[in-house]
């Protein structure tokens, strides 16, 4: 029988890069949060393995063996037919890829009951695969592999703007002026409501915002469209972007947001949704 796994959107509310590995890769510290909107996951176990890809954000990917959902099947060694249904659009900043990976291997786990593979396994899929696994709030730091998991977050929604740029993460990266930022507070504050948390947020950074920026001006008119709207507390770039999240207090705000930003710029992908506890 057929069984589906969710692969949520992934937002960095705040991004420090705080140094460089020998090996290029970037120290980041970040509050990573997921939102009730994703990719979905489905398949059976079965040989030969499969991937088909579906749904409104399947066009550029393909089935092809660099697909990281066949990626995190390999990592398994579990041969199953599988269908991603794409939601989310790709090369965004919200980890679409990696939450699809980690969906995976969720679901081929529950399937075959196999164990989960190594740590170091789940991070060869990439940075934010461990993070996607753990999939609760957390504190993610070194070049992803650090989970710290946070207090319990106030309730909060998120409005999701894409303006239909791919930016490509390694490039984000390479455009950084430079990659010793001051890190997160040592010791984050109880934040007791969406004000709280908004305000928090609002002191830290996201580093990869200004190079993303300055290769995508979009990102300007997406941040300043969030920002416009009733109920907004704040708005940033997530990831490497294009993607933009704006945090509301009140979930009919988010929506009728989400409904004025879409009639404004119907070419955008916009979506309004929980941050998942
Ligand atoms: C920037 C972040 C923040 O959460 O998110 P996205 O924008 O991708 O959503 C992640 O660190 C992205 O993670 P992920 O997309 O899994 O990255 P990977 O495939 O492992 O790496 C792609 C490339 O990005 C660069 N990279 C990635 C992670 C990191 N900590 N330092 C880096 O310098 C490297 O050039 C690497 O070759
Ligand atoms: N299942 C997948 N979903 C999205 N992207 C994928 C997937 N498999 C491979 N990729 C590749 O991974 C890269 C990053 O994709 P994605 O995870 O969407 O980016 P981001 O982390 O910036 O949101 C893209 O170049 C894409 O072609």
């Amino acid at each position: 029988m057929a069984e589906t796994e969710f692969a949520p959107a992934k937002i960095n509310l705040c991004l420090h890069v705080t140094g460089r590995r020998a090996d290029g890769y970037h120290l980041l510290d970040s509050l990573v949060v997921f939102a009730g909107v994703g990719d979905q996951v489905s398949g059976t176990l079965a040989d030969p393995p499969s991937l088909s890809v579906e749904g409104p954000k399947a066009e550029g990917l393909t089935g092809e063996g660099d697909n990281l959902v066949l990626r995190a099947a390999r990592a398994m060694g579990v041969s199953a037919r599988i269908v991603l249904e794409k939601h989310l659009p790709v090369s965004s900043g919200i980890g679409g890829g990696s939450a699809d990976a980690a969906a995976t291997l969720r679901l081929l786990a529950r399937l075959s009951g196999r164990a989960l593979p190594e740590a170091a396994a789940v991070l060869a899929l990439g940075a934010d695969v461990p993070v996607c696994l753990a999939g609760r709030p957390a504190r993610m730091t070194g070049i992803g592999e650090g989970l710290a998991p946070l207090p319990p977050l106030p309730e909060v929604w998120l409005v999701l703007a894409n303006p239909g740029v791919a930016l490509s993460t390694p490039a984000i990266f390479r455009a950084l002026a430079r990659a010793d930022n001051a890190p997160l507070p040592r010791d984050l504050p109880r934040l007791r409501s969406a004000a709280d948390l908004a305000a928090f947020v609002m002191m830290q950074r996201n580093d990869l915002e200004p190079p993303a920026l300055a290769l995508e001006p979009v990102i300007g008119r997406v941040k300043a469209a969030l920002s416009a709207q009733a109920g907004c507390l704040m708005a940033r770039m997530s990831g490497s972007g294009a993607t933009c999240f704006g945090l509301f207090a009140d979930p009919l705000a988010a929506h009728a947001a989400a409904r004025a930003i879409r009639a404004a710029e119907p070419g955008w992908w916009v979506a309004d949704a929980p941050l998942l506890p």
